[in-house]
């Protein structure tokens, strides 16, 4: 056993300097393996803090700390990571470190720092590299992890190089025990370029939906998508199919809250779609529109003034544009992400392969024409 680690540092030199090498040839392939190794490290954290912690019922249903402490955990993690790779990228992640910095967040700031140093320390695996911070004896100070998860703090802007961080995607589904997702992409003069998605809990293979879970959706722009087991296992290219009008069925959140349902039974019935919504928290509904569970995921706000942020379709745009799909607002304008942390520019999201873009966009626009009549005669 006492030669298996040099053996592993030997292998993993050899694989990062091919990399560097092949990096010459794809464009983001350095940032592609990194991105997808982090997003690994914070999948397995997520799982770990809902198995010790949500599943065993330790925690009453309403505390809400499973899921904080799983957010400033993986945000820690992926930060991290992200720093030692690229020290000068600057990072928009969607949490911050205020609070654990105070008195009263002592309790919680052990609890997360014993995570992070945990997923941070695991074995390498196959694409991991020593240099990315990761690997037996490379435990960080609280210190470092809460200056790791406030680097998360860049405002964001139209021109250079910034990644965005969604350490878990979809809370309450988390809670649940059903959906939610690990994201992370890399944006650079406000287009993104690289989008990796992480679903420890949806199966690989969608027409075995009792299958083994855990999928990573990947897209570079102008180099395709694909799916992967979370280990980096078959990974498949994605391309979305042509769906028939007959067939068109929308994905949507499960959270009503979070988007229109009611808005999207009005498309449906503007289209006569027949199939039932397929609902679905976090930006698992993009990799399930890549992989053709589902043919449109439309997405109108619920309340006015709530702006749509970066975090939560950076990737998912790149991965829909890679499987040959549209990504636009209501009006049919592309997302903007070069407005600073949200979308601010944008109303709702329509994302679909572009047949069915085109068809559910008019849907979309006929619909929210009768809505402003209706409100104009009362
Ligand atoms: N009022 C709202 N409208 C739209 N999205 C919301 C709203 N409140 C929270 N969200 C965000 O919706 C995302 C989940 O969407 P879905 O329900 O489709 O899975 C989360 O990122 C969540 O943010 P947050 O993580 O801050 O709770
Ligand atoms: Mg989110
Ligand atoms: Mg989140
Ligand atoms: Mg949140």
């Amino acid at each position: 056993m006492r030669h298996v680690r040099p053996v592993f540092c030997l292998l993993h030199r050899f694989y990062f300097q091919s990399s560097k090498a092949r990096a010459m040839s794809l464009p983001y392939e350095t940032e592609k393996q990194l991105a997808v190794a982090a997003v690994r490290r914070a999948c397995g954290l997520t799982s770990s803090v809902f198995n010790k912690l949500v599943k065993n019922e330790t925690l009453t249903k309403n505390d809400k700390s499973p899921v904080t402490v799983g957010d400033y955990a993986a945000q820690a993690v992926i930060s991290t990571m992200l720093y030692h790779a690229f020290p000068a990228d600057p990072i928009v992640g969607e949490e911050d470190a205020a609070e654990l910095r105070e008195e009263s967040g002592a309790g919680l700031r052990d609890r997360i720092v014993a995570l992070a140093n945990e997923a941070l320390t695991g074995e390498l695996g196959f694409g991991d590299n020593v240099e990315w911070g990761i690997g037996p004896g490379q435990e960080k100070t609280t210190a470092q992890l809460l200056d790791a998860i406030d680097r998360g703090n860049h405002p964001g802007g139209r021109s250079g190089r910034m990644w965005t961080i969604d350490p878990i995607d979809g809370t309450k589904g988390f809670l649940r025990g059903e959906q939610y997702a690990v994201c992370l992409s890399l944006i650079v003069d406000a287009q993104v370029q690289l989008g990796v998605i992480g679903c420890p809990n949806l199966p690989v293979d969608p027409s075995k939906p009792d299958s083994a879970r855990g999928v990573i959706f990947v897209a570079v722009k102008g180099h395709g998508a694909e799916q992967m087991t979370l280990s980096g296992a078959n990974p498949a290219p994605l391309r979305i199919p042509i769906f028939p009008p007959a067939e068109i069925n929308f994905l949507e959140s499960v959270e009503a809250a979070h988007s229109s349902h009611y808005f999207n039974a009005r498309v449906s019935s503007i289209l006569g779609i027949t199939h039932p919504p397929v609902r679905m928290d976090s930006q698992a509904k993009y990799g399930c529109l890549a992989r053709g569970e589902g043919a449109a995921y439309l997405r109108m706000p619920t309340v006015v003034g709530y702006k749509e942020k970066i975090w939560d379709h950076a990737p998912g745009v790149v991965l829909i544009e890679e499987a040959g799909g549209v990504v636009t607002d209501s009006r049919g304008l592309p997302l903007d992400f070069g407005l600073g942390r949200t979308l601010g520019g944008n109303f709702g999201v329509v994302a679909a392969g572009m047949d069915v873009h085109a068809l559910v966009l008019e849907a979309v626009q006929k619909a929210q024409a009768l809505e402003t009549g209706a409100k104009a005669k009362v």
